[in-house]
C-alpha cells in the first residue's frame, strides 16, 4: 500500500507516533485517562483502541484507562436529540474529562464539527489534544498538542494507516508502562 509505505518513510509521522505514545503514557501514569472519538469508520477505530487499552494488546497486564465516546447510544442519542449532533463528543468531554486526561481526536478531514467542538472543550478544561488526521488536517491541525498526519487525502486510506499507527501507539504505551511484562514479549515496537 503506497500510503502506508510513504508514512513509514515519513520522519514526522514516525516521530508523532513516538511522541503520542509517550504523551499518553505520561497522562496514564499521573492518573489521567485517554478519551477517543471519531465519526463513521473512525468511531470504530476509537472503540477498537479503547478496547486495547482496557483489555490488552500484546501481553497480559493491568488494564489501562481508555474510553471511547462513541459507544453509549443512550448518551449519543440524548445529546444528539436535545442539543445537536455537533455536541455529542464535546458534552461528554465536559462531563467525563478531567485536567490531565488526553483526548485522541480521529478525523480524516480534520474538519468534523463535533470533533472540533470537543477539541475546543478539551483544551478549555486542561485536557491534552492528540489528533489523528490526514495530510492537511483541516482545522484540527492547529488545535492539537500532537498531530499525526497520514500523507493522503483519501478517507479510507487515511483510516487504514490510522489503525496501524494506533496499534503502534498502544504498543508503545503498553511497553512504557509495563516494562517487565514487555521484556518477556518478543515483537519489537521500536
Ligand atoms: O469509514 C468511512 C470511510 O472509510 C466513513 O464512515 C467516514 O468515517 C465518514 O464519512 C466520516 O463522517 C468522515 O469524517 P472525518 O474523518 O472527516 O472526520
Ligand atoms: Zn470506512
Amino acid at each position: 500500500m503506497a500510503v502506508l509505505r510513504a508514512a513509514s518513510e515519513d520522519e514526522a509521522f514516525k516521530q508523532a507516533i513516538v511522541d503520542i505514545g509517550a504523551r499518553i503514557a505520561d497522562s496514564l501514569r499521573a492518573g489521567g485517562k485517554a478519551l477517543f472519538a471519531g465519526n463513521g469508520g473512525s468511531a470504530g477505530d476509537a472503540q477498537h483502541i479503547a478496547g486495547e487499552f482496557v483489555s490488552r494488546l500484546n501481553f497480559d497486564r493491568a488494564p489501562l484507562a481508555g474510553l471511547a465516546l462513541t459507544t453509549d447510544t443512550s448518551v449519543l442519542t440524548a445529546i444528539g436529540n436535545d442539543y445537536g449532533y455537533a455536541d455529542v463528543f464535546s458534552r461528554q468531554i465536559a462531563g467525563l474529562g478531567r485536567p490531565g486526561d488526553v483526548f485522541v481526536a480521529i478525523t480524516t478531514s480534520g474538519n468534523s464539527e463535533n470533533i472540533l467542538k470537543a477539541v475546543h472543550v478539551a483544551r478549555a478544561n486542561g485536557i491534552a489534544v492528540i489528533g489523528l488526521t490526514g495530510r492537511q488536517g483541516g482545522k484540527l491541525a492547529s488545535a492539537c498538542d500532537i498531530c499525526l498526519h497520514v500523507p493522503s487525502d483519501s478517507t479510507p486510506l487515511i483510516q487504514q494507516v490510522h489503525i496501524v499507527a494506533a496499534h503502534l501507539i498502544c504498543g508503545l504505551v503498553e511497553n512504557a508502562m509495563f516494562a517487565e511484562e514487555a521484556s518477556r514479549y518478543q515483537d519489537s515496537y521500536t
